[in-house]
């Protein structure tokens, strides 16, 4: 659906985006994820067509490559990319449905049709009842479904989400991000959602990319990469750093399920004769379940068997450092 290849950004001389290569397929739902600057926005602005990347760069969306498409065309080309952004950007001196019509207004479409349209979308989003009122009479939640309603109004392939969540509250988020999973599935829109809420990835997104500093430095399922956890994810996550006491080692395992995690802790405490204390787990919710990280410690002993154990059961493990090899 979007594939790019080789995308590098600058501004002036300033490299904002280098050799950016990332395919996402149709019906996915993408997580674009970094700290302030890394560049998300900038790609996202890139895929829109709102922003040119150097010539030797290539995006295709659904077969068309949009690098130096002529203006006319590329103008044609963003009707089917519907777009939304954490402020909303709502015309304030029009109603929730003049919005929405704007859009089909704009690219005249037969005007007969438009109000019962858009009326439709308001219905999709739920919030239909708030059709006469003006943006400022509106919550922070509200006013996402009537920019997600104008953003589908063209019938875009791909709804691309700048921060649409920073600025709601967990429960208006949750219910904004259960928005889009239920458009995602019943209309089938490749969905790209630029975040630095990692809560956000968890809960809604297929795959996830991770960018820094204006590279791509990891793309995965979003339950693969909780469970590798790659240091990009960690400096985001702000991880601890965790250490075992004198003379004894210490593991991060990490398992997909609890379901999992019983077999494997009770094998465990059999090759390790029960001499092990979990000191810390940590959990993340993502869209396919539970990913549970368990920090343990036991007996210097039993290193080689655990390592032997663990490995036999094809667990996600690293070693804790050890303030005694550190010495
Ligand atoms: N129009 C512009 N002119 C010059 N530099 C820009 C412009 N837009 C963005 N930048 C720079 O590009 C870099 C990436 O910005 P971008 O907005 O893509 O980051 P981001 O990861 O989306 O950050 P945030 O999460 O804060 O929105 C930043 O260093 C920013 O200062």
């Amino acid at each position: 659906m979007i594939h790019i290849r080789n995308l590098n950004k600058h501004y002036a001389h300033r490299q904002i985006l280098r050799d950016i290569n990332l395919d996402i397929a149709r019906g996915e739902i993408h997580g674009l994820l970094g700290v302030s600057g890394a560049g998300k926005s900038t790609l996202l602005r890139c895929i829109n067509g709102l922003e040119s990347f150097d010539d030797n760069g290539s995006l295709v969306i659904n077969g068309v490559e949009i690098n130096q498409l002529p203006a006319q065309k590329l103008r044609e080309f963003r009707k089917k990319i519907g777009m939304i952004f954490q402020d909303f950007a709502l015309l304030q001196r029009k109603t929730v449905i003049e919005n929405v019509m704007l859009p089909m207004q704009c690219w005249r479409q037969d005007m007969r049709n438009i109000p019962q349209q858009a009326k439709a979308l308001l219905k999709l989003v739920g919030i239909e009842d708030k059709a006469d009122f003006r943006p400022q009479q509106l919550s922070g939640g509200q006013k996402q479904r009537v920019a997600i309603a104008r953003a589908l109004a063209l019938e875009p392939q791909v709804l691309l989400c700048d921060e649409a969540t920073s600025a709601l509250d967990p429960v208006t988020t949750k219910s904004i991000l259960d928005l889009l999973k239920e458009i995602n599935q019943r209309l089938n829109i490749t969905i790209v959602i630029v975040t630095h809420q990692m809560e956000v990835v968890k809960a809604t997104c297929d795959r996830l990319s991770i960018i820094e500093d204006g590279e791509l430095i990891a793309t995965n399922s979003v339950d693969q990469i909780f469970i590798e956890k790659p240091p990009a994810l960690q400096r985001i996550t702000g991880d601890i750093a965790m250490s075992t006491m004198p003379g004894q080692v210490g593991f991060k395992i990490t398992l997909p399920s609890i379901e999992q995690s019983t077999s494997i802790l009770l094998g465990l405490a059999t090759v390790v004769n029960q001499a092990f204390t979990i000191f810390y787990t940590q959990t993340d919710y993502c869209k396919t379940g539970a990913i549970v990280h368990y920090y343990i410690t036991t007996e210097h002993q039993y290193h080689q068997q655990i390592i032997a154990y663990l490995n036999s059961n094809s667990v996600t493990f690293q070693e804790l450092a050890s303030p005694i090899s550190a010495m």
